[in-house]
Order: structure tokens, then C-alpha cells, then sequence
């Protein structure tokens, strides 16, 4: 029984998983590396159904969060946890990018899964604390695309005086009559615009190539019904990602 975590700039995600699915699973937000992980685990995971026999882990914080995750892990006698470094080898990938060990290490992870999943030629859109755009041709990652996620663009807006600590609005207003409205609408509105006309752009420069385009990530259902181009949700491809990456190899760097 594996247990596979996307630790990401706003959730930690986890799962337990036999085989291609998950038996268990849970999300919780945290407050960045300094986060209080012992008492954040503890209770995460007091009624785990079933201990791990080994832990594999993408994240993306840094900091002290590995050692506090061996630490809790040894406490438990479980496996020592492998945390995936930003290594496409490991996930079975080549990446153009100039500097691959740059790229996020979640990023390998959604090409991974969608690779798992059996997509060959694939515009992966992962809407979470950041959106990423990844465009994948057989196992080459061909380079992609970051821009600010939904969260943090409200919240650029809440920082004006004008807006600041504005109720949430309708999302399906246009043009909006309201100041909460404005924003709902335009922040939710605008950035599946944005994604969409992206997405066609990244598609326009390989013109010869179809590209299935999939969504994944926290805010992928609330972006769904306001994309024009036709989209899959791959909700767990970071997991499965991971899972394929921890059956490559099960000799990741340990933790801490
Ligand atoms: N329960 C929730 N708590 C926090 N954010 C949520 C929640 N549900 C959806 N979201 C949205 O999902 C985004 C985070 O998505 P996620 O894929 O978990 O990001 P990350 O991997 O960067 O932590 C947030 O920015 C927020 O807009
Ligand atoms: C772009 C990201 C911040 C996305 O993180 P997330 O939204 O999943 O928390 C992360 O993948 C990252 O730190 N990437 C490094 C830079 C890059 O991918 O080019």
C-alpha cells in the first residue's frame, strides 16, 4: 500500500493507493513550510486505515517540511519517506526546458500521470496555487506556461482599498451591477479566458499536432463550465504520476 502526497503551495494532498486507485484519501491547507506539520499529521492521519509499506512524495515548499515529514514517518515505524526530486528521468520524461531541474517537481508528476493515464500528445492545465501549462509529446516535455492561480488573483484585488474584504459575488454575472459581482465574475470569468486563449496559442504552434487538454488541480471544477474549448478533468494526475514515478524507482532521495 503506497502512500502518495502533493504538497503544494496552499493543500497538502494524500492518498492511499493499491494498484490505480485510491482507498483512502484526505487535503488540508497549510500555511507554508514553517506550518505546525507534527500536530498538522497527527491528525491528519490518526485513523489511517492501513500502514504504508512505502511513501513517495512530490512537493514543492521546501524548507523544513521533509525533515518534519521523516520525523513523523519514523515515529510511526513506517517506510522513510522518498521525496522525488525535479528530475524528469525519474518520471520517465525528457524536459527542454534549459534547466530542467528548475521545473516544479508537481509539473513531472501531472505529465507523468497523464502518460499513466494513456494520453500521448497532451495540453495538461493544472489550476492550483499557480496554473501551469505543460505541453507533453510522448515522453518530451516541450515547455509550458505559469501564471497566477484564482486564489491569488482575488486576493491581489483584496489588497486595494475599494475592494478589500469584499463578500464573495455571482460568478455568472456579465457585465456585473455589484462590486462583489465584479469580481467573482471578472476573477473567474477572466481566467478561463486566459487559459483558453493560452491553450490555443500553445496549440497554434504546433499546428500539425492534435493535443488532448486536460485540467486537474483545486480549481479545476469551478474553471470547467467557463472554458470554451472541450477539456478532461484528470483530478488525480498528480497521483498518478506519482504512483508510476514510486514503481520507476524506489530509490528516491529520503527525506530530510
Ligand atoms: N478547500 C479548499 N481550500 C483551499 N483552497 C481550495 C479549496 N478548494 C479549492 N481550492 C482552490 O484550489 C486552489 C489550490 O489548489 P491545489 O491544487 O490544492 O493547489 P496547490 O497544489 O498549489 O496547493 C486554491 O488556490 C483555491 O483557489
Ligand atoms: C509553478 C509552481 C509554483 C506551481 O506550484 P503549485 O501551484 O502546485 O503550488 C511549482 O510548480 C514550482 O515551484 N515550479 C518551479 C518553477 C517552474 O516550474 O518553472
Amino acid at each position: 500500500m503506497k502512500l502518495l502526497l502533493d504538497v503544494g503551495n496552499t493543500r497538502l494532498k494524500w492518498a492511499l493507493w493499491a494498484g490505480q486507485m485510491s482507498l483512502q484519501r484526505g487535503e488540508f491547507t497549510h500555511q507554508g513550510s514553517d506550518s505546525d506539520w507534527p500536530s498538522l499529521l497527527q491528525r491528519e492521519w490518526a485513523n489511517l486505515s492501513e500502514k504504508p509499506d512505502q511513501i513517495a512524495v512530490v512537493e514543492v515548499l521546501g524548507g523544513g517540511f521533509q525533515k518534519e515529514l521523516s520525523a513523523f514517518a519514523a515515529a510511526q515505524a513506517w517506510p522513510a519517506p522518498a521525496v522525488f526530486p525535479a528530475d524528469p528521468a525519474r518520471f520517465g520524461l525528457i524536459s527542454h526546458y534549459h534547466q530542467p531541474a528548475q521545473l516544479g517537481v508537481d509539473r513531472y508528476a501531472v505529465m507523468a500521470g497523464a502518460r499513466a493515464l494513456g494520453f500521448d500528445k497532451a495540453i495538461i492545465v493544472n489550476c492550483g496555487t499557480a496554473v501551469t501549462f505543460d505541453v507533453l509529446m510522448g515522453h518530451h516535455h516541450e515547455g509550458g506556461l505559469i501564471m497566477p492561480g484564482l486564489r491569488l488573483m482575488r486576493d491581489s484585488l483584496d489588497q486595494l482599498s475599494g475592494i478589500h474584504g469584499m463578500t464573495l459575488g455571482a460568478e455568472d454575472t456579465l457585465p456585473a451591477l455589484s462590486t462583489a459581482d465584479a469580481v467573482s465574475a471578472g476573477c473567474v470569468q477572466g481566467m478561463a479566458a486566459a487559459i483558453d486563449g493560452l491553450v490555443k496559442k500553445l496549440q497554434a504552434h504546433w499546428p500539425d499536432e492534435a493535443f488532448d487538454r486536460l485540467l486537474s488541480g483545486g480549481d479545476a471544477q469551478r474553471l470547467m463550465p467557463w472554458l470554451k474549448q472541450e477539456f478532461r478533468i484528470c483530478p488525480d494526475l498528480v497521483f498518478n504520476g506519482l504512483n508510476l514515478a514510486a514503481g520507476l524507482s524506489l530509490e528516491a532521495k529520503p527525506a530530510g
